[in-house]
């Protein structure tokens, strides 16, 4: 098939390379002349494990190309996806202006029968926006599907070619269709596709990433509760998680979710739900816990250098808002950083991607190393971010370079009574 996907970024790209991949002609389009110019002279944009492989094979094969031109990049596309920014307008709704800009754009230069595909994610009611946008230029047939996206970032490539399940909304037989021929690959490795209305398909998206976020925050307040009651939240996790009904994942507790999705999307839901006359109070509690979640460990550092940062140095492992991947939207660490600086700390950090991305924000407020130099004359070291390479991290070079052996783990990668045994100061979350 031949598809266009417009918005090359994390998801934009790995949808184009894995379409590609399964042997579809894939055009994605992005404003972005200087990705654009990379992606087309082979130089890959985002860290994302696997995905640079798929993308070198099929940009050789010529099953991938890229290009700044909306027109050219759509005119022989039967689907065309649309992969763009949906980011939180100031009153935490989708701004939907990427999304609409595009649409018109698309009514003005479609000459044919297209399937345009909403994978961005976005409130109820836009895909029959899109189509209205669309149809006010353009008087010929076409369909507006959504098809929201599941991926995760660390593990997209999987996550894309073997998916859990595809949503697709439709009511339309004809676009119906060509979305089950485009997703038959997946189906064929047993995951199902799974139709219905686009306004379901839609809502099931922010349903997916809240139901998450809560299962995060509900964690960390039992974490809070842990620490109070003498309880190791450890053990409760492991004791709830093995109840079918509840699952092991996403019961880990820790320094709050980030990342471009969670923190925008249940905004986003519970800003739908107020236009909707519906008080969601469940979402509020979300939000509210994970703000306060970020700065969890903030207090106790303070309580263990009596009360005040003043010109202590802080070390910090992890900046990216989860391992495997170089993106600090809205990252945890980042919070911790900025609170650090505010107490008058002194703050260097590592981590293995993230360092650029974490450049551009924070310049020279803060100082990089790799991950033991970084620890260098620290008065202590904090973990922001589970990374593997902090899981066995040398022991012996973490107390030779801090000042004083004490942590504080946001991600609890290590056990406290070995720690402690180890003549460290360890804290972490929720447990004893
Ligand atoms: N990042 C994820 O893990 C993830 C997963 C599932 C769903 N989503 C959703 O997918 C959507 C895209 O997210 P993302 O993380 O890929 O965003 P992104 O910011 O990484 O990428 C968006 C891309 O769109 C481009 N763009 C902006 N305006 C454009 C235009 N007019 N024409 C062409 N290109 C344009 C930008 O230059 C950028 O490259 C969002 O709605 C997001 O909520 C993201
Ligand atoms: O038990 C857990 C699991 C995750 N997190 C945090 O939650 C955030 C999000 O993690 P994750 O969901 O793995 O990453 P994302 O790439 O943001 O993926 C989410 O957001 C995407 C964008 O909508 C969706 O497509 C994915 O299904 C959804 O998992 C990160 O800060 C994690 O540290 C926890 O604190 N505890």
């Amino acid at each position: 098939m031949r598809i266009a996907v417009i918005g090359t970024g994390y998801v934009g790209l790995v949808t184009g390379t894995c379409f590609a991949e399964t042997g579809n002609y894939v055009t994605c389009v992005d404003i972005d002349t200087q990705k654009v110019n990379k992606l087309s002279a082979g130089e890959i944009t985002i860290f994302e494990p696997g995905l640079e492989k798929l993308f070198e094979r099929n940009l050789k094969d010529g099953r991938l190309t890229f290009t700044t031109d909306i027109e050219a990049g759509v005119h022989d596309a039967e689907i065309i996806f649309l992969a763009l920014p949906t980011p939180p307008g100031e009153d935490g709704s989708a701004d939907l202006s990427y999304v609409l800009g595009v649409a018109d754009h698309l009514g003005r230069i479609m000459k044919e029968y297209k399937v345009i595909v909403d994978k961005s994610t976005v409130p109820v009611g836009t895909a029959a926006k899109v189509h209205a946008a669309i149809a006010k230029n353009y008087k010929g047939e076409f369909d507006v599907v959504s098809n929201p996206e599941f991926l995760r970032e660390g593990v997209a490539v999987d996550d894309f070619m073997k998916p859990d399940r595809v949503v697709v909304g439709t009511n339309s037989e004809r676009a119906q269709k060509l979305m089950s021929d485009l997703f038959a690959p997946y189906v064929r490795q047993g995951n199902p596709v799974i139709f219905m209305d686009e306004k379901s398909a839609e809502l099931t998206k922010y349903a997916a990433n809240s139901f998450l976020a809560m299962k995060i925050s509900f964690m960390n307040e039992i974490a809070q509760l842990c620490e109070r009651l003498g309880a190791d939240v450890d053990m409760v996790r492991k004791g709830i998680g093995t109840d079918e009904r509840i699952g092991k994942r996403f019961l880990f507790p820790g320094i709050g979710y980030g990342g471009s999705c969670f923190p925008k999307d249940v905004k986003a839901l519970a800003k739908s739900a107020e236009e909707a006359e519906y008080e969601f109070k469940i979402l509020k509690a979300v939000m509210e816990v994970n703000e306060t979640q970020k700065l969890h460990l903030l207090p106790k550092i303070k309580r263990y250098f009596q009360g005040s940062l003043k010109g202590k140095h802080i070390a910090l492992w992890g900046l990216a808002f989860k391992p495997n991947t170089d993106d600090v939207r809205e990252a945890p660490a980042f919070d911790m950083i900025r609170a650090l600086l505010d107490e008058g700390a002194t703050v260097s950090a590592f981590d293995p991607e993230a360092i650029a991305n974490t450049q551009r924000q924070f310049g020279d407020s803060i100082t990089y190393a790799n991950q033991y130099q970084t620890l260098e004359n620290a008065d202590a070291l904090v973990i922001a971010t589970e990374w593997n390479e902090f899981r066995t991290p040398d022991f012996e070079k973490i107390s030779a370079a801090l000042k004083n052996k004490v942590i504080f783990d946001g991600r609890n990668l290590f056990d406290a009574v070995t720690m402690r045994e180890m003549g460290y100061h360890y804290e972490s979350v929720g447990r004893p």
